[in-house]
């Protein structure tokens, strides 16, 4: 996956928009000719390339909210991990992720409650829904969607007619990014699942493998096209 993506990248301007931290995304990926965004698209960088002039280039909207999130991550820690077996925070720099994926079905109600609890002391924060995950993030008007508009008026593909943003997601967050491109009314937005399901994508692939040879099909074709 890794070189099907590296192959993308060097055709067309490339970025990794996630909800996980961007240092740890970046520890996945390894790539040096893409973009990475962490946090739900709250913590943007620009990664120069010989076809552009982005160097240094950064946008963190959600930055002053760094003080509470790390206090709500403590708390979590010490109310949820230790309280609720199998429950796992982790920190996401700039929201913190609540695992349930191995919380027995008796206990996540309290997990649930407790959660939302703890919130109580921080109203600039609210709770979205993951695949077995709960994120606490700052309330702010910035999502995955907002990230991609970032990321194509920074690199200067703001032209409806010429540029087609394409985006691939599997996550419910990644619904605000087909939003965009539905609303745009130019770009094709893939959700990856492999049962049908509500979405504002208009095609979808069914797991990986299939984003991969979709992929390496989009590179070979751009190579071989004048
Ligand atoms: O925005 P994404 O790049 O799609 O990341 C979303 C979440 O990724 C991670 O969770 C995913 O992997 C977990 C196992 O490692 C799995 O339990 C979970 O269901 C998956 O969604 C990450 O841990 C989350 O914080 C991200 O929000």
């Amino acid at each position: 996956m890794r070189e099907a993506v590296r192959e993308v990248a060097k055709c067309f301007p490339t970025a990794i928009i996630s909800g996980r931290s961007r240092d740890k995304v970046k520890e996945f990926v390894k790539l040096s000719n893409v973009h990475y965004a962490g946090s739900h698209g709250m913590d943007i960088t620009m990664t120069p390339t010989s076809d552009n002039e982005v160097d240094g280039v950064s946008f963190q909207p959600a930055k002053k909210f760094l003080p509470a999130i790390q206090q709500i991550r403590e708390v979590l820690e010490e109310e949820i991990t230790r309280k609720i077996e199998g429950a796992m925070v982790e920190d996401n720099r700039f929201c913190v992720s609540v695992h349930f994926r191995h919380v027995h079905e008796r206990d996540l109600e309290n997990l649930k409650r407790k959660v939302e609890t703890v919130l109580e002391r921080y109203p600039d924060f609210h709770i979205t829904l993951g695949k077995k995950v709960m994120e606490i993030r700052p309330t702010i008007n910035w999502n995955k969607g907002h990230a991609m508009e970032y990321y194509l008026h920074t690199l200067g593909h703001t032209n409806v007619d010429d540029v087609v943003p394409l985006y691939i997601g599997d996550d419910r967050t990644d619904e605000d990014a087909f939003k965009v491109i539905q609303k745009r009314g130019q770009g094709i937005a893939i959700l990856v699942s492999s049962i049908p399901k509500n979405t504002r994508a208009s095609y979808s692939l069914k797991d990986p493998p299939q984003v991969l040879a979709f992929l390496l099909r989009l590179a070979r074709w751009r190579k071989s096209s004048p």
